[in-house]
C-alpha cells in the first residue's frame, strides 16, 4: 500500500512520463487491464459513465452519485492515479463544486477536470455548445481549488471555447482560470498541434490534449503532442468504443449462428481474466484463512 495521496501519484505520474497516457477505463476491469498495459494514470470519462453505465447520451444527464459509485469501484482495486470528468461541476453554486471536489477526493479519486459549458451541456465535440460567461468559470475555479482537502488533488480547467468564440478568447479563458488556481489546462477540440503551441506560450501551466477518435482534433501520436509541448495525453473512450463493437458483433453472430464458435477469438480467455482480476490470489488467500477446508 502506498502512503502517497491520489493527487501526489498523479503529480508523480506527470513527472515520469511526457506526455502522459491517460486513458480511459470504463469500469474497474478495464482499470486493472489498463495497469497490465502499463498505463500510469487512467480516465473516468463524464460521456463513458453517461453511454456505459446508464446507456444515456453525454448531455449532462448523470449526477454526481452516478460518476462516484464507477470511481469507488475503480479505486477500490486499482491504485493508478484517477483523472475523473465532472462535466460542468454537478450544480451551478460553488457549494455543489465543492462538494463535487470533497467527495471526489473522499473517494480515491486523483484529479478532476471541470468544463466552461452551460449545465445543459454536449460532448465537446459536438455542435451547439454553449459556453458560460469567464468570470462564471472562474468562479467555478476558485470554488474547486478553495474545497480541495488535499492540496495535491489535481484541478484541470476544461474550455470549450475554441468552438464558440475562437481561439484568442479560448486562450484568455484558460490564462484566466489558470491565475485563478487551475493546476493545469484541457484544451477541448483544438484542431492542430499550432493550437496546443499557443495555448502553452500563454498560460503556462500543462496543458491536456483530449485525442478522442471521430471528432474534431486529428489523432496526433505522443510524439507530435511531445513537440507541440503537450504534458497529457487523453484517451477517454477508445477501449470501450472497442468492446462495444466486440459485444455487438458477439451478439449479431451468436443470434444469427446459434453458436459463438466464430467469435472466440475476439475473447478474453476464461485464464487471462482470471489473471487479470487477481482469480487465483484470492483463492489462494481464501485457502489459507479457511486452511482448505470447504465452508459449511
Ligand atoms: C472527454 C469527454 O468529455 C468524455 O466525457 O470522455 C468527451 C469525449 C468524447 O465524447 O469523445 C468530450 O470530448 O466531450
Ligand atoms: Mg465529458
Amino acid at each position: 500500500m502506498t502512503t502517497q495521496t491520489a493527487g501526489e501519484r498523479f503529480r508523480l505520474a506527470l513527472q515520469q512520463e511526457s506526455p502522459l497516457q491517460i486513458v480511459g477505463a470504463i469500469n474497474a476491469n478495464h482499470a486493472l487491464l489498463a495497469q497490465r498495459a502499463g498505463f500510469k494514470a487512467i480516465y473516468l470519462s463524464g460521456g463513458g459513465v453517461a453511454a456505459g453505465s446508464l446507456g444515456m447520451p453525454d448531455l449532462g444527464i448523470n449526477t454526481l452519485d452516478d460518476v462516484l459509485t464507477d470511481v469507488r469501484r475503480i479505486t477500490d482495486v486499482c491504485d493508478l492515479p484517477l483523472l475523473v470528468d465532472v462535466d460542468t461541476g454537478f450544480g451551478p453554486s460553488a457549494f455543489n463544486i465543492a462538494r463535487t471536489v470533497k467527495s471526489l477526493i473522499k473517494f480515491g479519486a486523483a484529479a478532476l477536470h471541470i468544463e466552461d459549458q452551460v449545465g445543459a451541456k454536449r460532448c465537446g465535440h459536438r455542435p451547439g455548445k454553449e459556453i458560460v460567461s469567464s468570470g462564471e468559470m472562474v468562479d467555478r475555479i476558485k470554488a474547486a481549488v478553495d474545497a480541495r482537502t488535499d492540496p495535491a488533488f489535481y484541478l484541470i480547467a476544461r474550455t470549450d471555447a475554441i468552438a464558440v468564440e475562437g481561439l484568442d478568447a479560448a486562450i484568455a479563458r484558460a490564462r484566466a482560470c489558470a491565475e485563478a488556481g487551475a493546476d493545469a489546462i484541457f484544451a477541448e477540440a483544438a484542431l492542430d498541434l499550432d493550437t496546443y503551441r499557443k495555448f502553452g506560450a500563454a498560460v503556462g501551466v500543462p496543458l491536456l490534449a483530449n485525442i478522442t477518435e471521430f471528432g474534431a482534433t486529428p489523432l496526433f501520436t505522443v510524439e507530435e503532442l511531445r513537440s507541440a509541448g503537450v504534458a497529457m495525453a487523453l484517451y477517454p473512450l477508445s477501449a470501450f468504443r472497442a468492446m462495444n463493437k466486440a459485444a455487438q458483433t458477439v451478439y449479431e453472430t451468436l443470434r444469427r449462428d446459434g453458436t459463438q464458435k466464430a467469435v472466440l477469438p475476439l475473447m478474453q480467455t476464461r485464464a487471462e481474466l482470471y489473471e487479470s482480476i487477481g482469480y487465483h490470489a484470492y483463492e489462494q488467500r481464501l485457502d489459507a484463512i479457511f486452511s482448505g477446508k470447504p465452508q459449511s
